[in-house]
C-alpha cells in the first residue's frame, strides 16, 4: 500500500499560452506515503523550515479533499516529502504538492478516480492547468477546461533542449501575483497573443518566429500575456 510520487515542477505560461501552456522540467519532489491512522509529516529539502506539518499542509488538504470525494474517512498518513521546487518562486511547487496529493489519495483509496478525473480535479483546484497539466502527464501540455472536462494536447518540444531556470530571491504567491492583473486585455494584445498561439501549435518548434526571430513562438521575445 506505500506508495512513492514524484512530481515534476513546471513553467507555466508557456510564450503566449498564459493560464493555459506549461512544460515539466527535470527537477522533481518527491512524496514517500503509507496509511496511518495518525498523521505525520517528514520535510527534507526546500520548505523544511516554513512548511506546515499538520493538516493544512496543501498536500494533507488535498489527500482529504479527495478522501471527502471518494465518502471515506481520512485518518492519516506517515508522509516524507523530498522537496527541491523553490517555493512561491513561479516553479509550480503547489501544482506539484496539489497532484502529489491528489494521487497518493486516489491510491490508497484504490483508484476510484480515472486520469481524467483526478486531472480535472486538480484543474479546479489550482484554478489555472498550466502548471497541473504537464506536471500531470509530462511534456509541454497546451491545456483548458471546457465545461466540465480538462481538453490537453502535447506541443511537441525538441528533446536535445537544455532548460535554465531563473527564480527571484523574494517569495512570491501566485494569488498574490494573480491578484495585480487586469480583468481585461487589450484588443491588439488579445489578437497578437492569439496569433501566436495559432502559430506556435502550426508550427514545429524548429520554426522561426516571424514576427521577432526566436527559435519558436514559445521563445518569442515581443509576447505581451505576461506583461
Ligand atoms: N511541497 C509542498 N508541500 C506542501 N505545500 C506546498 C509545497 N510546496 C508548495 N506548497 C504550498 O504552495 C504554496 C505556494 O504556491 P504558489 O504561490 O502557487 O507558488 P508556486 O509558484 O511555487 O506554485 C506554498 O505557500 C505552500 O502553501
Ligand atoms: N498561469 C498561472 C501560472 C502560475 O504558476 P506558478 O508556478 O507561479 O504557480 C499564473 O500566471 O498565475
Amino acid at each position: 500500500m506505500n506508495v512513492s510520487i514524484y512530481v515534476p515542477a513546471t513553467s507555466a505560461n508557456l510564450g503566449p499560452g498564459f493560464d493555459c501552456m506549461g512544460i515539466a522540467l527535470d527537477l522533481w519532489n518527491e512524496f514517500h506515503a503509507t496509511p496511518a491512522d495518525d498523521l505525520r509529516i517528514e520535510i527534507e529539502g526546500v520548505g523544511a523550515d516554513t512548511l506546515p506539518r499538520d493538516e493544512t499542509n496543501l498536500f494533507i488538504r488535498c489527500m482529504k479533499m479527495m478522501y471527502e470525494r471518494a465518502g471515506q474517512p481520512f485518518r492519516g498518513v506517515h508522509l516524507r516529502m523530498v522537496n527541491r521546487i523553490p517555493i512561491a518562486a513561479g516553479l509550480g511547487s503547489s501544482a506539484a504538492a496539489l497532484v502529489g496529493g491528489l494521487l497518493t489519495a486516489n491510491h490508497f483509496l484504490d483508484s476510484p478516480f480515472s486520469s481524467a478525473q483526478l486531472l480535472r480535479i486538480a484543474v479546479e483546484d489550482e484554478g489555472h492547468p498550466d502548471n497541473v497539466a504537464p506536471a500531470f502527464l509530462g511534456g509541454a501540455v497546451l491545456a483548458y477546461l471546457d465545461q466540465h472536462a480538462v481538453t490537453h494536447v502535447n506541443l511537441p518540444i525538441r528533446d536535445n533542449l537544455t532548460f535554465v531556470a531563473v527564480t527571484p530571491r523574494f517569495p512570491l504567491l501566485t494569488e498574490t501575483a494573480r491578484g495585480v492583473l487586469p480583468d481585461r486585455v487589450a484588443r491588439a494584445d488579445a489578437i497578437f497573443n492569439v496569433a501566436h498561439a495559432s502559430s506556435l501549435l502550426r508550427h514545429s518548434p524548429q520554426a522561426i518566429c516571424h514576427c521577432c526571430a526566436a527559435r519558436s513562438p514559445i521563445a518569442c521575445t515581443k509576447t505581451r500575456a505576461n506583461t
